[in-house]
């Protein structure tokens, strides 16, 4: 086990000057700046092995106590796996493209499995009667003291995720506080958990209901937001009652043991978050979470394919399952529009994070009298980017999470260049880049025939079909099996209602990009899945109703 406080502040020195030395290393043109700044820090990363990897990033901590290559179980980091194994993590910004088994490490974790799933189970099982006996007031005083803490490490969480999952430093400062506003919302709706008294039909009984909360949850999370998709289900499980087991995606560990670290530190009592660190028996661990009788709830955030396979695993124990899945999301321009504005909202909803959110548009839907014009505007703003390792001051965008996104990314361009789409910016790789990075793309002259069309893409991809009426775009929009965002923009009111309401989706857009908040539900529909995260809703996920007849 490893112990926080080993490490002293007294190594912040070290960490300036090697963050110094690496921001004075910005490069001047767009995507290679890419490789140049990968290489220059690449030798600085190479110092450190392995092993000692985990060192190096807590020494650019402002407090290096806060991570530790471990997962937690009954209020104890555990830094061994019964598997005898550890798994890497690395930097997607630095790692070499072309041969990812030469990547440059950041982290080691233990590899856990069925044996460390079960142990935090049982902890969270133990802990639960106490837990959820709490007062409302009680629960309520933790997150909220947890939120603080959150807060008040908010720079070191944004490097911590800027390291393991690439995004710029000022959006990963965003996600920190993004992620921590879900506790301070569940903190708060934590003490309004109503129940309701139902007119009796009759006058010998009195009629109500209470919530309760479901017991111990199961809850997987991805990479793309590796501190917010775990708060948004937390805040509210904890909130309402229930004690919880999480596993983290494999790719985006260390945020997740920061948190826990934060949440330990705060008060939450022993046994009621378990984290379990895994990356060889991620499948078996899923199924066997959605499998145990002891879970009673599964929350998770990833795939559609990973979604339906644990929708399936929890049937036999008649689960309530929440499910978080992908998009395919439509941004439809009609002709009477704000150009400008929906450029601009186009950027930042399109490349947030790169692509890589489940809420990022997927195909531009332009009416084709404006659809040259909107091309052009958003080339010209995408070709402002600056693509690089996000701990870089001026980056703007940074790399993929991994090969096999690079290289779908890839694919799905080629495919639509194939199919006779235009390049209007982006598209080429440079050689032998280190990271991985795809240049932002804008296309246009998209078709359905493409896999744009019909597939979430996840990255740096703008692709942009036309349409020429109302009636023939909402079926382009609607036309896939999945639901999750959609975005449009009109100045005519009766046109918003009617597309707003004829969307196929869990969430509209009507003018804005902007659509998340910790005070509105979040979820899809169709195949993106079942639930609400978020808002007052979000504490549904994690309650059941109990009616109570009293006759009198
Ligand atoms: N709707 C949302 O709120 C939301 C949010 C973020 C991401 N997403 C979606 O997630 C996808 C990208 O994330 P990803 O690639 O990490 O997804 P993923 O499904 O591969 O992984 C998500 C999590 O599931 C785990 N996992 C992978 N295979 C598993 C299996 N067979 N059994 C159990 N667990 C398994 C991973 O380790 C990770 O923790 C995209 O489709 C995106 O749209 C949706
Ligand atoms: O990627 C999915 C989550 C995105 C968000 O909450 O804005």
């Amino acid at each position: 086990m490893l112990r926080p406080g080993l490490l002293t502040k007294g190594l912040n020195s070290t960490a300036a000057s090697l963050a110094t030395g690496r921001t004075s290393q910005a490069a001047q043109s767009n995507f290679p700046r890419a490789s140049q700044l990968s290489s220059s820090a690449q030798n600085a990363r190479s110092l450190s092995s392995a092993a000692n990897s985990l060192a190096h990033l807590k020494s650019q901590l402002n407090d290096p106590t806060l991570i530790t290559a471990a997962g937690f179980i009954d209020n104890e980091f555990i830094s061994t796996a019964d598997s005898g194994k550890h798994f890497p993590v690395y930097e997607p910004a630095l790692n070499i493209y072309q041969d990812p088994a030469k990547g440059t490490e950041i982290a080691s974790f233990p590899d856990m499995g069925i044996k460390e799933t079960e142990m935090a189970i049982q902890a969270a099982k133990k802990a639960f009667p106490s837990w959820s006996k709490k007062t409302a007031k009680e629960r309520s005083t933790i997150l909220r003291d947890w939120y603080n803490l959150i807060l008040e490490n908010e720079q070191d969480l944004a490097k911590i995720i800027t390291w393991e999952n690439g995004k710029p430093l000022a959006e990963a400062l965003g996600e920190v506080r993004y992620g921590a506003s879900f506790f301070e919302w569940f903190a708060e709706e934590a003490k309004r958990l109503y129940g309701e008294v139902i007119p009796s039909p009759n006058r010998e009984q009195r009629m109500i209901t209470i919530r309760q909360p479901l017991g111990v949850v199961g809850i997987i999370t991805p990479w793309n937001f590796p501190s917010a998709m775990i708060t948004r289900k937390l805040g509210a499980a904890l909130a309402v009652g229930c004690t919880v087991v999480a596993k983290p995606a494999s790719e985006t560990p260390i945020s997740a043991v920061a948190l826990y670290e934060l949440g330990k530190r705060a008060g939450v009592p022993k046994g009621v978050i378990g984290l379990v660190t895994a990356h060889h028996d991620t499948k078996a661990i899923g199924k066997h979470l959605c499998e145990s009788q002891d879970i009673s709830g599964i929350s998770f955030t990833g795939s559609t394919a990973v979604g339906k396979m644990l929708l399936k695993h929890s049937a036999d124990t008649v689960k309530k399952v929440s499910l978080e899945l992908g998009g395919n999301a439509p941004f439809i321009v009609f002709e009477d529009a704000d150009i400008d504005k929906a450029v601009d909202a186009a950027v930042t909803t399109k490349f947030r994070s790169s692509g890589q959110t489940c809420i990022c548009v997927n195909r531009f839907y332009v009416h084709s009298s404006i659809k040259d014009v909107f091309g052009e505007r958003l080339r010209e703003k995408v070709e402002k980017f600056r693509v690089g390792s996000g701990m870089e001051d001026d980056t703007t965008h940074g790399p993929l999470i991994n090969k096999t996104s690079v290289e779908k990314v890839r694919s799905h361009v080629h495919d639509a260049l194939d199919h006779g789409a235009k390049l209007l910016t982006g598209g080429k790789e440079s050689e032998n880049t280190h990271g991985y990075f795809y240049p932002p793309t804008v296309l246009t002259d998209m078709n359905n025939n493409m896999r744009i069309a019909n597939e979430e893409t996840f990255g740096p991809i703008a692709g942009i079909f036309s349409f020429d009426t109302e009636e023939e775009v909402l079926e382009y929009a609607n036309n896939t099996r999945v639901g999750l965002a959609g975005y449009f923009f009109s100045k005519d009111v009766s046109r918003c209602w009617r597309v707003a309401e004829n969307l196929q989706v869990g969430m509209v857009g009507v003018n804005t990009g902007a659509i998340s908040s910790e005070v509105a539900p979040f979820g899809g529909v169709k195949e993106s899945g079942i639930g609400r995260e978020g808002a007052r809703q979000g504490l549904d996920e994690y309650t059941q109703y109990k009616y109570i007849n009293m006759a009198i």
